[in-house]
């Protein structure tokens, strides 16, 4: 019997195994199946066949699974012979370093029989971690790497097809994971065996477990561990040891990662080691660029003088200035999403997933050891969770995609006296609280009920906290879709709150409007609720200021802000230049961005609402090519858009259709051309309108009046553009010889559209601009290919910072941007394959087809800490030509 001759031959070969370290054991067991072993093992050859037995020792996966040759009988060959990593049969098969066995050998089948060994059966898949193990006693699973267009049936048909067993199973479409529950555990391990044995379209499914926060009491549990991927894996060994196990009732071994270690991988190194963690992730990062670039060069190309020159410092591309740390370390999120799903007990709970859904995690537990969460997001979380606990309605299942509470959003906003103190948590004057729901399927009137009952224990449990926790806004977002993320279009509702006399001395909470608001660098920044801003406040302080360094700005520089969100990038710089030009895609953002440049005074900018590959070339062609002025047209919601070519606001302009009454040439104005015409119209108002005055002034006030408050534009501003378009008019109307108020209809239209054009800055003449700079701050994903393409062949920006919360894209876009380009461009491979292909990989394809330009040079980067305790963190690079 194998087992027997295993307990009986362990002690005698311990001296030698002890050096082959973890794991060794079981070889020596396999290696003392062989009797000839004993009476060989002082000849030189058999000591020679020890130490490489030790050698392979080391490597704790040799021979803990079979071969897939063997482990199906009669046994075939196998090509690898005695190098196989895996066992040939059960003679030579070790225990894994868990002690658990192949869980498709006899003796785990017998042990599984015997119920002696269940808390340690489990099955890796020989290509996988030991993370990836799956527990043979919880019978709800995830197989993963399933065809997205999947639906549940296709998910049946296709286990019916495999002849597997099973209890239920569930896909949603569009996802790559699908959810089968069990009746045994031999169904689960058929189910293991036959999609090992069978790829799906050349494809192994794997089979997780599936935590789906519902498992019984007295079964074992093991996360798939959730790991991020850093250049070093290091992060992957802290996971590791801070894995518990923890016996529960029955006495059996419950795995779990805690959840802070989920959320904040890096929370228990010192502040320290995470920086050194951080710099040396951002520093392959930056070697990257250089190898890239270097591969990507064109043969007929000499290699940059920065490639060159790399080999003398490491590989870098250019100079790296390490990590500014943050200036808060924990509690710094001013904003939290919380999800609401169901603990691993089965409690519903606020709090966060213990891993991906895609790997079949949707245990949820709450935040309260994160260190990155404040204090008050923490209460608020439990205040919540507290609620749904009692409610009528269920929380979301993300399984089946039913259910009603779904996530939970505490945003934290700050006033001016709060931010010197640099202590968030206890300074927080806004709080708005976004609660996400899927309203289908239920009664409006029960609805109506639920929210009254929340927002009673939202607002008393707030005041009863000590001290009372702020509370400025309460809005409901009904979210109808699969994903997690809402879409931008969603509907928000703001709920009103009922009265607490004790609230913050004030006697009463009032339904404000739905904003928070911040300070960054002695601005005051209105956020509308789904707006992007940066979590971590005060060290975005010291991104932005950064930037603006980098930049070189000065007086006659034009800043072009791309990706500006609530224009925070371009306002905190605005009085460093002479002209800021931010591109956003989401109009709330573009309308803050408005609202904050108002509230600030800052009349310097301009925010164009697009998607920046969309408008980025017509940006560029109307303030750098343009021979003389640019001009602006609006939506109706006040939004500037890409201008027409032939707009009304650049007739304004015209030197020719002010001098027409005196006479003088139609060349077009090239000066300011406000200050310019101003003598005019004063002039000609006098002349042309006194007759009609008190019709106008009416008017006029009354326009005044929706312009303050609807556009926001200044009063000096606002009579300024009044009084320019009221010359024209006015000409207009007594050149055609009409009735000036015949024409006020016309009049009124164009003013108020004027007024929303000249929403926050005046037409200026670009030529006074001798520097152009441009920060790009965009998305995880980062710059669209044909954002790349405009800056990169725009010969007149000549200094870029790219600031980026995901070096990885910032590395592969820096390969487009500074890798030389051949005379002669090439055609590049098109889109085959580029599922595949890395993003330095598509990077270095796409600088074959880049028109020939001058590439840019990196000059400096330097890593700014926004995210301590977790891996991310934000990068800064400094590109010229
Ligand atoms: C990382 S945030 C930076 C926002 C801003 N610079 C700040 O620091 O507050 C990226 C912003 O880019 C916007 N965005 C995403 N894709 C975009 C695109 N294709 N064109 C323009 N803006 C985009 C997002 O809406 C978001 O506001």
């Amino acid at each position: 019997m194998v087992i027997e001759r295993e307990e009986t031959t362990l002690p005698r070969n311990t001296s030698h195994v002890l050096g082959g370290g973890k794991g060794s054991r079981g070889m020596d067991l396999s290696e003392c199946a062989d009797d000839d072993v004993e009476n060989e093992e002082n000849s030189p050859s058999s000591k020679e066949a020890g130490r490489q037995r030790e050698r392979v020792d080391s490597r704790s996966i040799w021979k803990t699974s079979l071969c897939s040759y063997f482990r199906r009988p009669p046994g075939g060959v196998c090509r690898h012979g005695k190098d196989c990593r895996f066992a040939h049969g059960e003679a030579e098969l070790r225990p894994r370093h868990d002690n658990s066995w192949d869980p498709t050998s006899e003796r785990a089948k017998k042990l599984l029989k015997t119920n002696n060994g269940y808390a340690k059966s489990v099955v890796p898949d020989e290509d996988e971690d030991e993370d990836d193990a799956v527990d043979l006693i919880a019978l709800d699973k995830c197989l993963i790497g399933l065809p997205k267009k999947w639906a549940s049936e296709n998910l049946k048909s296709f286990l019916g097809s495999q002849e597997i067993s099973y209890v239920t199973a569930k896909k949603k479409k569009g996802m790559t994971v699908g959810f089968v529950s069990f009746e045994d555990a031999e169904q689960v391990k058929n189910a293991i065996e036959v999609l090992r044995e069978n790829p799906l379209n050349c494809k192994q499914v794997k089979v997780a477990d599936a935590n789906c926060g519902q498992q019984k009491k007295n079964q074992m549990m093991k996360i798939a561990m959730c790991t991020s991927s850093t250049a070093n894996g290091s992060i992957l060994a802290y996971g590791d040891d801070v894995t518990v196990d923890t016996p529960n009732t029955e006495g059996i071994v419950t795995k779990t990662k805690a959840v802070c270690d989920v959320v904040t991988p890096l929370g228990r190194m010192p502040y320290k080691d995470q920086l050194d963690h951080k710099r040396n992730s951002l520093s392959q990062t930056l070697k990257r660029l250089t190898r890239n670039a270097r591969k990507a060069c064109p043969g007929c190309v000499s290699l940059p003088e920065w490639v060159l020159k790399s080999r003398e410092i490491g590989g870098l591309p250019c100079k790296f200035e390490g990590i500014l740390e943050s200036p808060i370390i924990d509690g710094y999120r001013n904003k939290c999403e919380f999800s609401v799903g169901c603990s691993l007990e089965g409690k519903q709970t606020v709090g966060f997933m213990l891993g991906n859904f895609r790997n079949g995690v949707t245990a949820v537990e709450e935040p309260h050891n994160c260190p990155n969460i404040s204090r008050l997001s923490c209460k608020y979380a439990r205040l919540f969770q507290d609620f749904i606990q009692s409610s009528e309605l269920p929380v979301w299942n993300r399984i089946d995609n039913s259910g009603f509470w779904r996530q939970f959003t505490v945003r934290e906003g700050r006033c001016f006296s709060q931010v010197a103190h640099e202590s968030v948590g206890i300074d927080i004057a806004e709080v708005m609280l976004i609660v996400q729901v899927c309203s289908l399927h239920y009664e409006e009137e029960q609805i109506r009920r639920e929210f009254n009952r929340m927002t009673q224990a939202l607002v008393h449990g707030a005041a009863a906290c000590s001290p009372p926790l702020p509370l400025t806004t309460v809005l409901v977002q009904d979210h109808r879709g699969i994903s997690n993320v809402a879409p931008a279009n969603c509907p928000l509702i703001t709920l009103q709150l009922p009265m607490v006399d004790d609230i913050c001395g004030s006697g009463v909470i009032c339904t404000t409007e739905a904003r928070i608001h911040d300070c960054i660098c002695n601005l005051r920044f209105s956020i509308s609720p789904t707006a992007f801003f940066q979590v971590n406040t005060l060290a975005a302080e010291r991104l932005y200021s950064l930037a603006g360094d980098w930049g070189d700005l000065t007086p006659d520089t034009i800043l072009f802000d791309i990706c500006c969100g609530t224009g925070t990038i371009g306002l905190t710089l605005a009085h460093r230049v002479g002209m800021v030009v931010g591109i956003e895609m989401n109009e709330t953002a573009v309308s803050d961005a408005n609202r904050n440049a108002e509230i600030n005074g800052i009349k310097n900018c301009r925010f164009i609402c697009g998607k920046a590959e969309d408008v980025m070339g017509s940006i560029l062609n109307e303030y750098l090519d343009a021979p003389q002025h640019h001009g602006v047209v609006s939506d109706d919601k006040g939004i500037s858009n890409v201008p027409n070519v032939e707009n009304e606001t650049n007739k304004v302009f015209h030197k020719e259709d002010l001098q027409d009454d005196t006479g003088a040439s139609s060349e077009v104005s090239t000066a300011d051309p406000i200050n310019e015409m101003l003598p005019c119209v004063e002039d000609n108002l006098t002349e042309e309108i006194s007759d009609s005055q008190n019709n106008v002034d009416g008017d006029l006030e009354q326009l005044l009046t929706v312009s303050d408050n609807s556009s926001g534009i200044t009063g000096n501003c606002a009579a300024e553009c009044i009084a320019t378009k009221l010359n024209q008019e006015s000409r207009d109307t007594r050149d055609g010889g009409c009735d000036i108020s015949n024409n006020i209809v016309n009049f009124k239209h164009n003013l108020e559209s004027f007024i929303l054009e000249e929403n926050t800055v005046t037409n200026i003449a670009v030529h006074q601009f001798k520097r152009v700079v441009v920060i790009v701050d965009p998305p995880r994903v980062g710059l669209h290919p044909i954002v790349i393409k405009a800056l990169r062949t725009h010969p007149c920006i000549r200094r870029l910072v790219y600031i980026s919360c995901n070096p990885e894209t910032l590395m592969a876009n820096a390969i487009e941007l500074c890798t030389p380009t051949a005379d002669k461009t090439e055609k590049g491979k098109g889109n085959i394959g580029w599922r595949k292909m890395s993003n330095a990989g598509l990077a270095r394809n796409r600088v074959k087809s880049m028109p020939s330009s001058e590439a840019f040079r990196p000059i400096k980067a330097v890593g700014v800490d926004l995210f301590p305790h977790t891996p991310h963190c934000e990068m800064v690079m400094l590109l010229e030509r």
